[in-house]
């Protein structure tokens, strides 16, 4: 079995604890056994499982693996003391707030011999299961995605990377991207954000990606893709699937931590998450250098 903590009690790490405590039968999340979590905080026991201190889990032998399920400014410190200590991570996305971080972490996983897994469960919901197969073999010739939610609490880091889920939406059905200009607009007291991200395909099709967060706004994904063939404007409707979606994420890494998956899959899922994290990190300076 392999020995496994959740660091992180809030929305993510609730379910991850419920996953672990009731993995899918015969998956490889089965092989996960939940020893305890670790907060900042003290708290009672959560779904009967009992708070650890960090450094017990760092030290413990029949610990093997940590999800980090912290507010994004925390992920980078956690992923690092874990490694260290020779334990497996799963990091709720994104990774780190800088593309210098998350290169750093992979080469450290790499010299450690360990996972460094990052989740990423907008690639698993059906809508986008049905959206990756629409788009599949389509020529693009120019398209949108405008993002809209609340406002975030403190700590998520600029908003290409706590909007990285979107980034990676695109970038997996479109392919790998350049930025040509980024600008964000804000106003604090109102907590408005509106950020706004040109990006070219291989071919030299313009894509936009518009992040939008605002008190009162709905979370929503508006896309507008014209292909050759055709424009496509809304997201397709899929069934809901019966297996949940940190539940698939959990089976992911159960499968990478049993040496289930090909080092072809694990080197293509990393060159996305460094592309993906680069970008961010681009739109960021561009944001910058504009407002200055
Ligand atoms: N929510 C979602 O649907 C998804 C979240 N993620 C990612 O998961 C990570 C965590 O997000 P999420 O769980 O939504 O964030 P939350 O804001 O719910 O929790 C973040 C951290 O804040 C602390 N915290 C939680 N509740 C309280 C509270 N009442 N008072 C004080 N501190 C509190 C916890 O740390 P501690 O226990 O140490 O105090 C917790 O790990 C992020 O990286 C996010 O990007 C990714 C995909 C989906
Ligand atoms: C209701 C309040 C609510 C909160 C506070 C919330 C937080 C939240 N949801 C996220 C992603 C996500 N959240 C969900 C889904 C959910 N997540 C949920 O907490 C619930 C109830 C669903 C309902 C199905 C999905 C699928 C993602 C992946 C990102 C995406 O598809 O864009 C993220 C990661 C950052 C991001 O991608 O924006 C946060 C912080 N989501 C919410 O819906």
């Amino acid at each position: 079995m392999i020995g496994t903590v959740v660091v992180g009690i809030g929305t993510a790490g609730r379910v991850r604890i419920r996953d672990l405590l009731s993995p899918l039968p015969s998956s490889p999340s089965e092989k996960l056994s939940l020893k305890g979590f670790i907060s900042r905080r003290t708290l009672e026991n959560q779904q009967d499982i009992q708070q650890i201190s960090l450094d017990e889990a760092l030290s413990r032998e029949d610990i093997h693996a940590a999800i980090i399920c912290t507010e994004n400014v925390s992920h980078e410190e956690n992923i690092r003391k874990f490694l260290e200590a020779g334990k497996h991570v799963c990091v709720e996305y994104p990774m780190t707030l800088s593309f210098a971080s998350v290169k750093q972490l992979c080469e450290l996983a790499d010299k450690k011999g360990k996972i460094l897994h990052e989740e990423h469960i907008e690639l698993l919901t059906a809508e986008y299961k049905q959206l990756k197969k629409d788009v599949t073999g389509k020529n693009l010739v120019e398209g949108t995605l405008h993002f809209t939610g609340g406002p975030l609490q403190p700590g998520f880091g600029f908003i290409a990377f706590s909007g990285i889920a979107r980034l990676t939406w695109l970038v997996d059905l479109f392919g790998e991207l350049t930025v040509t200009s980024a600008n964000v607009e804000e106003d604090k007291e109102k907590k408005y954000i509106k950020m706004t991200a040109h990006f070219q395909t291989k071919d030299k099709s313009p894509l936009t990606w518009i992040e939008e967060r605002a008190p009162g706004l709905g979370r929503v994904k508006n896309i507008s893709f014209r292909f050759d063939t055709g424009v496509m404007d809304c997201l397709p409707v899929a069934p809901r699937e019966s297996i949940g979606l940190f539940m698939q994420d959990l089976n992911l890494f159960g499968q990478k931590l049993l040496g289930l998956v090909s080092s072809e899959q694990l080197q293509a899922e990393r060159k996305r998450i460094l592309h993906c994290l680069e970008l961010a990190d681009l739109i960021r300076e561009l944001s910058q250098a504009c407002t200055h």
